[in-house]
């Protein structure tokens, strides 16, 4: 028996199926699960939507993302204050805006003196969940992985009851496009209880389906500069 194995035993010493059953993480994803054509197929595509989608974002005009940014601080305020009551003392975890994502560093800001303890992801460890580490206005940001800013190693790790997920793609039914490191799903999949996760992007990045695996996970509600999409009304 593999060293693996012998830690899934059962305290009875028996090791029948369901006793294995039992060890194995309730997120687990089984990338045999999937049929390997369709997958591939599903990568590629999604490999050119996300050129094409950065692209795009990269032509919007300044005047253009000021405005998206505003709109999207504004809608972003009236959820926490109709859903969270303005979530007062929850953790919120925001994104550092890279490669033309909105930019609501100034709700951080206001969200923070508000009451609402802010925290940023980090990757620690590649293709695993993301931790979060708390933020506050005075953080020295350090470069972490993909040169994303992030807060330093003695800035204390937290658990976010609510995240923001950036959008490079999205689709009305609630699926989200990133970076294809798989970081958002990974995360949503482990963090128990799940956090209510809002994702935020451009109107223009919709797409009619992001053709949905096993592994994605929806959002609760997309927010863009010209609407609320509510997806799922619990995680
Ligand atoms: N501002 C911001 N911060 C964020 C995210 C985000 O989307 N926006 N993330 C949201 O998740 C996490 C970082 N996401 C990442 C996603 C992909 C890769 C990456 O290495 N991409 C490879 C392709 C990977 C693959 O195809 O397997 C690449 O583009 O070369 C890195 C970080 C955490 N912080
Ligand atoms: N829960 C999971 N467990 C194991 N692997 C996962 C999980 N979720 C996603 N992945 C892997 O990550 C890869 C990329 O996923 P996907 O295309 O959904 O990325 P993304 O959501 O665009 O990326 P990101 O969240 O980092 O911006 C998938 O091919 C999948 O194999």
């Amino acid at each position: 028996m593999s060293e693996a194995f012998k830690s899934f035993r059962c305290q009875s010493g028996f090791s029948s199926p369901p006793c294995y059953a039992s060890g194995i993480a309730p997120d687990y994803f089984d990338p045999l699960a999937v049929d390997p054509q369709q997958a591939a197929d599903v990568g590629r595509w999604r490999r050119a939507e996300r050129d094409r989608l950065r692209a795009a974002r990269r032509g919007l005009s300044i005047a253009e993302r000021q405005r998206a940014d505003a709109a999207l601080s504004r809608s972003l305020r009236e959820l926490l204050r109709d859903r969270f009551d303005g979530a007062r003392g929850l953790v919120l975890s925001a994104y550092w805006p890279i490669k033309g994502e909105p930019d609501l560093r100034p709700l951080m800001t206001d969200l923070h003196l508000g009451g609402v303890e802010i925290a940023l992801p980090v990757v620690e460890t590649r293709a695993a969940p993301l931790i979060f580490r708390r933020w506050t206005p005075e953080t020295r940001m350090i470069r972490g992985h993909w040169n994303i800013p992030v807060p330093p190693p003695e800035a204390p790790s937290v658990i976010p009851a609510i995240v923001l997920a950036p959008l490079l793609g999205w689709s009305g039914d609630g699926f989200r496009l990133g970076y294809g490191g798989g970081y958002f799903d990974r995360t949503l999949a482990a963090l128990k209880p799940r956090p209510f996760a809002i994702g935020i992007g451009f109107e223009a990045a919709r797409l009619p389906t992001i053709y949905p695996q096993p592994h994605d996970i929806p959002l609760n509600v997309i927010l863009t500069e010209a609407g609320s999409y509510p997806a799922r009304q619990t995680g």
